[in-house]
């Protein structure tokens, strides 16, 4: 993960951040994707006083992203209730209670695995603890580089305009979090107010 990445266009950024997230040893994938799971939950015991309820929006993460793979159990075992994302038309997002064992299906509409299962949308899910954000890259001012669907910025306007309080955090590696202007960020880009990384949160200015 020392190789630099050029910051030149947002399709070329996003090309080279997916080829060296390709690269990362399985060791030190696995190793990333403990530590990541470990930060979130100490985040939530820290900002929840204790009290291990409600509901977290995570994702189902697939080859070169950092691993959920830890986090989702670990997150039903804390006591929370888990849903994850599943695309929909119009680039909107539904959402679905994650179990362990529970069935997944191929996306129609991305390259991903979802949960087979009743979909919801966020404003049925009760109180959000948090939302853990995939991404690319966040930069010193929490601007997020996504996937380039536009998902997650749509999620992410409906949910503030509702739920304000609500946290959405993005969950990166180390080398993810970039200076301030490595990408243009426009009016529609909901700012994060920080990243779980493996070495700790790293929070936007
Ligand atoms: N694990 C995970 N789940 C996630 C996201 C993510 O980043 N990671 N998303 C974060 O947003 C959403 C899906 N994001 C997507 C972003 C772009 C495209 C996309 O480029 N689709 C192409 C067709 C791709 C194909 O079928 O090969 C398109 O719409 O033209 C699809 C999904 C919801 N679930
Ligand atoms: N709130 C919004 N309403 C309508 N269109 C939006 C909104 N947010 C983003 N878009 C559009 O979605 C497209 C993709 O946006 P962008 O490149 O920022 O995606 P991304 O954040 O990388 O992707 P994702 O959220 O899926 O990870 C752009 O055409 C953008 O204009």
């Amino acid at each position: 993960m020392d190789s630099d990445v050029r910051l030149t266009g947002k399709e070329e950024l996003r090309r080279a951040l997916r080829e060296r997230r390709t690269q990362v040893p399985e060791e030190a994938q696995r190793t990333a994707a403990a530590s990541l799971s470990g930060h979130v939950l100490s985040w939530l015991a820290a900002t929840s006083a204790g009290e291990s309820s409600g509901t977290v929006a995570a994702y189902l993460s697939g080859p070169p992203e950092p691993g959920t793979g830890e986090l989702l159990p670990a997150l039903r075992k804390a006591g929370y209730d888990v849903v994850v994302p599943v695309c929909e038309p119009q680039y909107q997002l539904s959402w679905v209670r994650w179990e362990p064992g529970v069935e997944l299906a191929k996306s129609p509409r991305a390259p991903l695995l979802e949960p087979v299962g009743r979909r919801f949308r966020f404003t049925e899910l009760g109180t959000i603890q948090l939302v853990v954000v995939p991404g690319l890259a966040m930069d010193a001012a929490g601007n997020r580089l996504g996937q380039g669907g536009g998902y997650y910025d749509r999620f992410l306007a409906q949910l503030h305009a509702e739920h304000p309080a609500a946290p959405a955090i993005g969950y990166l590696y180390d080398e993810e979090v970039l200076p301030k202007g490595s990408f243009g960020a426009t009016v529609l880009d909901m700012p994060l107010p920080g990243a779980f990384t493996p070495s700790g949160y790293r929070s936007a200015l």
